[in-house]
């Protein structure tokens, strides 16, 4: 082992002591070039790094090089008959202008390509459904209502909760002396009537009367507790029994 260290370093590398004590790490330093590589000819290492020619690729003896038949340098045009044939002409293309694909047979109906509107939207709208919302006077939206009901304006006509048998409730059945009972109370609907939605005459179809039924088919949705909170005037009751 020694033996071998002395001849390494006898055949041109020197060790360089460190300059001060405190430089424990020794520095090797090589007096001669490294032997050169067996030279076959071929570029070296050093000179293939300084050129700006990109490495052959495939490499030059590669297996892949050697399998390929043509030189992979050059590409090949193909030629039209070589060509992958166009896909078929897409339904749009051929489309008659104004005519539905629905138009001419029945297996085109579901055709994804067309752009016409589907059928069912080319048919007469149909006539507004009877009992829709009505257009109100100005100055009677919903907000106006709310604004109304709680402006604390006497919408009652009454000064004490009643109990009300249905004979009593059918004699407020006029327009200007409108009311109705629903689900158990009763109200005075008349400062209420131009500012329901759905019209003056729809309402009026409940006054005098129980109206529960026909508002649950309506609008059950509609919070009418809370909408006619200050029109209460009170419980409907069964007839007193002589
Ligand atoms: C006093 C009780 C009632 C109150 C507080 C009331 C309130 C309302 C409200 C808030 C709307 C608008 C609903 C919405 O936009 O979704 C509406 C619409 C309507 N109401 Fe009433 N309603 C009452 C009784 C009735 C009754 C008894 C009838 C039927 C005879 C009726 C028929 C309608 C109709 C037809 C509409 C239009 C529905 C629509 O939007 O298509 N309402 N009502």
């Amino acid at each position: 082992m020694t033996s071998y260290l002395r001849s390494w370093l006898s055949s041109g590398t020197s060790l360089v002591q460190p300059a001060s004590p405190s430089d424990s790490v020794p520095t090797f330093t090589r007096a001669s070039p490294p032997p050169d590589d067996a030279d076959d000819g071929e570029d070296t290492e050093t000179e293939r790094e300084d050129s700006d020619i990109a490495p052959a690729f495939p490499s030059l003896n590669s297996a892949q090089r050697a399998s390929s038949s043509r030189s992979p340098s050059i590409p090949t045009i193909l030629t039209d008959a070589q060509l992958m044939p166009p896909p078929p002409l897409p339904g749009l293309a051929a489309r008659q202008p104004g005519v539905a694909r629905g138009a001419r047979g029945s297996s085109s109906l579901s055709a994804p390509n067309s752009l016409m509107p589907p059928p069912t939207t080319t048919a007469i709208p149909a006539k507004p459904k009877k009992g829709a919302k009505v257009a109100l006077a100005p100055g009677h939206s919903p907000l106006d209502w709310a604004a109304l009901k709680s402006s604390g304006e006497d919408l009652r006509g009454v000064d004490t909760l009643m109990r009300i048998p249905p004979s009593e409730l059918k004699l407020h059945r006029r327009r200007d002396d409108a009311w109705s009972a629903f689900n158990g109370k009763v109200y005075n609907i008349t400062a209420y009537l131009p500012f329901h939605p759905g019209g003056e005459k729809e309402l009026m179809r409940v006054a005098g009367r129980d109206g529960t039924k026909l508002f649950a088919e309506t609008h059950a949705w509609v919070n009418l507790d809370f909408m006619l909170d200050s029109c209460l005037v009170g419980f409907l009751v069964s007839e007193p029994s002589d």
